[in-house]
């Protein structure tokens, strides 16, 4: 079998930073040392040897709002290698009434080209026996340990607190981490309607319908029903100060909850959605929309502190013509921006180069803390002997200027357009082929194969033997004293 050695770089892993050469043989890393040979040589000279990065939140080729997200499993795993990127995790979305299995066997024929690999979330979009059922088999034989639950998109996606809380109770029993997109969809919905109704027809008034009130009470509710449930939580796309507030209070009080902000988000503001240009604006929509510099600080500081753990994209990507629906209706503006060529170098360029986070901060919070959440760590999210060779060779001397002319990304746009970005991948190798060198893409059609998560991790372990200490217990009693009356 054919070796290669990444030679002459600087190992950075999420707890060490070492000099090593790496050796890579049939899809795995198997030896890690100095001096190593193989039959051919990747040069790391001034680089960093970083784990790949996993995105855990992508909507590839997505049914959503009467169209389809425009990347799929081949131009968005792509985009991520081209990025650093080496898995995708997507979500799986029954329709109302639709077994989550033949939802599930729907997301895998999606998946035959990706170039790189991929897991999936299991969405609860309703709630019945079935489903209940279901659940068993998706843990049990589908290798899927996590559900997600809309708590806005009223009258699509959304679900209500007794079927989440119904849900969570069953993640519980099964080992599983639930999962929320944390918007309270019923304040919204009232909200999108009276500025429509008001003439707030542009895309400025999808911000102006989703405050970080709406987040932020759906951010608490959730965390309180998780707990009454005993589920590890875990709140996608985390975009507020009020939203961390309440991950912060959960977390100092000993709950199980992870929170996981966007590049988007920090890195790119409300201002987008004054825009002038209509289409400029309509690009950016996506829920919960951009904030302000402060919500963006209480980000940085969540990721640094360690009470915000993962950063995502969230890569929903539609192109001018699908935003362009909403025109005279913000409301039927498609929701979602692209970002997984970018979130790397971004997240690189604005959090490692200005200090905000360290290089072991980078790979923890791009690639290592969700592998460990998801239960994949450490054949994904590591550089150790045995572990997939899904690695990103970063060299924090090339640069760029984001464009859509050059992206991997099939859109006609790019959010970051004209963002100076340095510190790229020099090469990005998936399962130990190489399909990144420089700008030079070599992917293969298929390649990406399934990476099945099981469940019960030690986090769910620790809070179902808590939860059963604690539990309600039925006091003895000899019965109703007679009083003589
Ligand atoms: N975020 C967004 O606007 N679109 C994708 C679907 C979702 O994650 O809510
Ligand atoms: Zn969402
Ligand atoms: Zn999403």
């Amino acid at each position: 079998m054919a070796s290669t050695v990444i030679k002459g770089g600087t190992v950075v892993t999420a707890d060490l930073t070492y000099e090593a050469d790496v050796k890579v043989e049939g899809g795995r890393i198997v030896e890690i040392g100095k001096g190593l040979s193989g039959d051919k040589v990747l040069d790391a000279t001034g680089c960093y040897v970083m784990p790949g990065g996993i995105d855990p939140h992508v909507h590839l080729e997505m049914p959503f709002m009467g169209t389809y997200s425009a990347d799929d499993f081949e131009s968005g795993t792509r985009a991520g290698l081209a990025g650093g990127t080496t898995m995708v995790v997507d979500f799986c979305l029954p329709s109302p009434g639709q077994s989550l299995l033949d939802a599930l066997s729907m997301w895998h024929n999606k998946t035959s080209r990706a170039t790189a690999d991929y897991s999936f979330h299991m969405a609860i979009t309703w709630w019945g026996e079935q489903v209940f059922n279901d659940m068993e088999t998706v843990v049990r034989q589908k290798g899927i340990n996590s559900f997600k639950h809309f708590m806005a998109y009223k009258g699509a996606l959304m679900v209500d607190d007794d079927e989440m809380f119904s849900s969570f109770q069953r993640c519980a029993e099964l080992g599983a981490l639930a999962m929320v997109h944390a918007e309270n969809g019923d304040v919204v919905a009232q909200m999108q309607a009276k500025l429509l109704a008001e003439g707030n027809t542009g895309p400025e008034a999808h911000a102006y319908s989703r405050p970080a009130e709406v987040e932020g009470e759906a951010a608490n509710r959730a965390i309180m029903i998780a707990d009454m449930a005993g589920v590890p939580l875990y709140i996608v796309h985390l975009s507020c100060e009020q939203g961390h507030e309440a991950v912060r209070r959960a977390r100092a009080k000993g709950m199980r909850v992870y929170g996981e902000p966007l590049i988007q988000h920090l890195t790119l503001d409300e201002a987008e959605y004054a825009h002038p240009d209509w289409d400029h604006a309509a690009r950016r929509v996506m829920s919960p929309p951009f904030r302000n510099k402060q919500h963006q600080d209480s980000l940085w500081a969540g990721l640094s502190s360690g009470s915000l753990q993962v950063v995502a994209t969230d890569h929903c990507a539609f192109t001018t013509a699908q935003k362009r629906t909403g025109y005279g209706d913000f409301t039927k503006i498609p929701n979602g921006t692209g970002g997984l060529e970018d979130r790397m170098p971004m997240l690189w360029t604005h959090g490692v180069a200005t200090g905000r986070l360290t290089m072991n901060e980078f790979v923890a919070v791009t690639s290592t803390n969700i592998a460990k959440i998801l239960n994949i760590y450490p054949k994904k999210g590591a550089i150790l002997v045995g572990a997939d060779a899904d690695i990103v060779v970063w060299d924090p001397n090339r640069e760029k200027t984001i464009s859509a002319a050059s992206q991997q990304s099939s859109i006609d746009y790019n959010v970051f357009e004209g963002q100076h970005v340095k510190g790229l991948p020099r090469f990005t190798l998936t399962r130990g082929h190489v399909a990144i060198e420089e700008s030079k893409v070599s992917t293969r059609e298929g390649h990406g194969a399934f990476v099945a998560r099981p469940p019960v991790t030690a986090v769910n372990k620790a809070l179902s033997t808590w939860k059963e200490l604690v539990a309600p217990r039925k006091v003895e009693r000899s019965g109703i004293p007679v009083t003589g009356v």
